[in-house]
């Protein structure tokens, strides 16, 4: 490619963005205004004309996907060999430097990366061992403590405390670096600051690599927190020219400590002389840029700016409200269907939700209507460390001589049996040619971590017990106590997210129960391992693309599905009360919004599974922000159910208020089964006697019928 094919296409703009001499370069624009184009094509351009080499280039993204997006593309502009690059997230970057420096930086060579709970558990074991008193010092608020003042750059002996309390934390933050160095244990905010530190200590090294990268590229810059800009700003030096560019209505990362100040920091420390705006958008539809920017209007704290394209309006935005979470999953599949009959290829869709607990049901439909999906930036939900613990439990309840779930869960949540301990159950299980299980029955050794050995068989032969006349649900719902794991996630600062998963499980057994023949725990299991199994689409397949809208970031779509639109889902409940919280959500919203290329979607559901339970939820508040005219209902909303009027699956207090539904005894929500469309819910009724009507939900490909009562058989037993 010559270097005027490279910059074809190009508006006047971009093309000054491109070509810019090398100085320190601020490029602030709207989402899809081609940032990331224009990042990736100065990349090219500066090697193509020779002003670098590729180890002349530092380049810093978000996530991994796109690090390596960026290569595919840069790989497709020119014929280089890429590997010389250094490109790719800040952990990536210092992880890979503190590997190639490891012992300037005091480090064994193979130091072990912690995610964040190994540096939980770590703590938990640091303040055991030190006899700390955990209800005064909680492992959590340590474990922000640490990680709030390593963001700042901050280690233990620089933290001036303010009082006894905070001097306490210090002297624990002091054990825990100790306790980590000896352990070669490394966690991801002391990636960053490690390397700060060599880099600030070391002058060889930093000139070394001050010489090196002649320019640095940061993208989603909004995003950086205190001591990612500090690092630039060090590794930069005089002599390198950084290059960045963000969007502030996409911040949505203040809550890990992200500055969208770090904007106006930069601007005034590199006298960045003209901040390049970008704001003709390329990829997507007027309608859709409609949309975002009238929604993004709402929120008072911006720099402001527009977007606008020439691409005409497109189509309106389609909505569409199930009655339930598994009517709103029924539809999004089946459209997801359509479009591919059309033309459209999966893996060009996306469906986006708030949460990651909201994936379960849309997975669920996917899976029995055999589209392959994969889902990003997080694991499928069989597959979640939380439910991995809740099923291992399960399991044992089920057949006591399962070793693997015994070993996932004998110290999970940790109740004092230590590595010797199981080591030995394991040695004298080997022996006797016995289960873990016999073993630990058979004594786990003396002292202290044998009671406590003692004490887990006790749990679970009680688990056991109990679950006796228990449904699935209810034997579910009761191990998530008894276990001890909703306890130790309700503890857990970012547990909330986990706790709604494992919740959600009881909701997985619910929807099990209605469908299954075998209603056994067994069969539950079994279940739960196949939809685990291999179904995610190999890499490289043609897959539909399932993500949170966070992982959503950077990327694009032809067709998006931003699903779970009610209050209290998104805006979520947690932000919606405080201003700013509520402007982070609006920005989310705007992210989402603005990955859709040709159709946007926008779903909600008039009652959903949460906790557990039913909830009824309000529309989204980000629906009526949007323009009216630019929404186009799918159903005609069905008035909002009344509390009582509407009696969902699985709840008890199911209190059917309409005649047919006292005389026939079933209720809306339950579960029925017809000869030749399968199973399906209830979710209305009308007329009485032999005329009674039912509306009821099969999903998939037959969707929702009107059918006599007769017509069909209850699955479950009414209330
Ligand atoms: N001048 C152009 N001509 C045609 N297409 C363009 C042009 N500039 C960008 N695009 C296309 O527009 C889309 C959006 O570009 P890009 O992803 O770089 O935007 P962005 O500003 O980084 O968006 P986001 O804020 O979401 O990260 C891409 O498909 C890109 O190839
Ligand atoms: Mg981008």
């Amino acid at each position: 490619m010559t270097s005027r094919s490279l910059l074809e296409g190009l508006n006047p703009e971009q093309l000054a963005a491109v070509t810019l001499p090398k100085q320190a370069a601020l490029i602030l624009a709207g989402a899809g205004s081609g940032k990331t184009r224009v990042l990736t094509t100065r990349i090219a351009w500066l090697l193509q004309t020779g002003q670098v080499s590729p180890q002349g280039i530092l380049a810093v993204t978000f996530t991994n996907k796109a690090a390596k997006e960026m290569l595919t593309r840069i790989s497709a502009m020119l014929p280089i060999n890429t590997r010389g690059m250094w490109i790719g997230t800040f952990h990536g970057i210092c992880n890979r430097l503190l590997r190639a420096h490891h012992r300037e930086a005091g480090l064994p060579e193979a130091f072990q990366i912690m995610d964040s709970q190994d540096q939980l558990s770590l703590i938990k074991r640091l303040l055991k061992a030190l006899n700390i008193d955990d209800e005064k010092y909680p492992a959590k608020q340590l474990q922000h403590f640490i990680n709030g003042n390593k963001e700042a750059g901050l280690r233990a002996a620089q933290v001036v405390p303010y009082d006894d309390f905070t001097k306490r934390l210090v002297e624990l933050y002091a054990a825990y670096e100790e306790q980590c160095q000896r352990e070669g244990a490394v966690d991801f905010a002391e990636l960053l600051l490690r390397c700060f530190e060599l880099l600030t200590r070391n002058a060889m090294l930093r000139d070394h690599y001050r010489e090196r990268f002649q320019h640095i590229l940061v993208d989603e810059f909004q995003d950086t927190n205190k001591l990612q800009y500090l690092w630039l700003k060090l590794i930069a030096g005089d002599q390198a020219a950084i290059f960045a560019v963000g969007d502030d209505d996409q911040s949505i990362y203040a809550f890990r400590g992200a500055q969208v100040g770090n904007m106006f920091d930069f601007e005034r420390d590199y006298q960045v002389k003209n901040v390049i705006k970008l704001e003709q958008n390329y990829r997507s539809f007027g309608n859709i840029l409609d949309a975002a920017n009238t929604l993004i209007q709402h929120n008072g704290t911006r720099l402001g700016k527009n977007l606008w394209t020439s691409a005409g309006s497109g189509q309106p935005l389609r909505v569409y409200e199930g009655s339930t979470d598994l009517d709103e999953a029924a539809f999004l599949v089946e459209e997801v269907k359509q479009l591919h009959r059309e033309g459209l290829a999966l893996q060009n869709m996306a469906i986006l939700y708030r949460s990651n607990a909201q994936s379960r049901v849309i997975e669920h439909q996917l899976f029995s209507t055999g589209v392959p999906y994969r889902v990003y930036g997080g694991l499928r939900f069989f597959e979640r460390q939380e439910i991995k613990h809740a099923l291992a439990y399960l399991r044992l309840i089920a057949n006591n001589d399962d070793d693997g779930a015994l070993l996932r869960v004998i110290n999970f949540p940790t109740r004092g049996i230590g590595a010797r301990t199981i080591e030995s159950i394991q040695s004298n299980a080997r022996l006797s040619r016995a289960s873990l299980w016999q073993a630990a029955c058979s004594g786990g050794g003396s002292g202290r971590s044998g009671a406590a050995v003692a004490q887990f068989v006790n749990l679970i032969e009680d688990m056991r017990r109990r679950s006796e006349g228990l449904t699935l649900p209810e034997q579910v719902d009761m191990m998530l106590d008894q276990s001890g794991l909703r306890a130790f996630y309700h503890s857990e600062k970012d547990g909330q997210d986990r706790l709604d998963n494992l919740n959600e499980l009881i909701n997985a057994a619910m929807n099990y129960l209605a469908e299954a023949d075998d209603r056994s725990l067994t069969g539950f299991l079994a279940h739960a391992s196949l939809e685990a199994g291999d179904h995610q689409a190999d890499a490289g397949a043609d897959a539909l693309q399932l993500m949170t809208v966070h992982s959503a970031k950077g990327l694009e779509f032809d067709a998006v599905f931003i699903t779970g639109l009610e209050e209290g889902l998104f805006p979520h409940e947690n932000a919606s009360l405080d201003p700013a919280g509520l402007e982070e959500e609006r920005r989310l919203m705007y992210v989402a919004i603005t990955r859709a290329r040709q159709k946007l979607y926008l779903t909600l559901s008039q009652s959903r599974m949460l906790h557990g339970q039913t909830r009824y939820n309000v529309g989204s508040r980000f629906l009526i922000e949007i323009p009216a005219n630019l929404l186009h209902w799918l159903n005609k909303a069905q008035p909002a159910p009344k509390m009582g009027g509407f009696a969902p699956a699985g709840n008890s207090s199911a209190r059917p208020t309409r005649s047919a539904q006292a005389e026939h005894g079933f209720h809306i929500g339950q579960s029925v089964l017809h000869a030749k469309f399968g199973v399906g819910v209830i979710i209305d009724c009308e007329g009485s006697g032999g005329g009674a009507h039912v509306q009821v939900n099969f999903g998939g490909s037959h969707g929702i019928k009107w059918l006599t009562l007769r017509s069909v058989d209850m699955l479950t037993a009414s209330s």
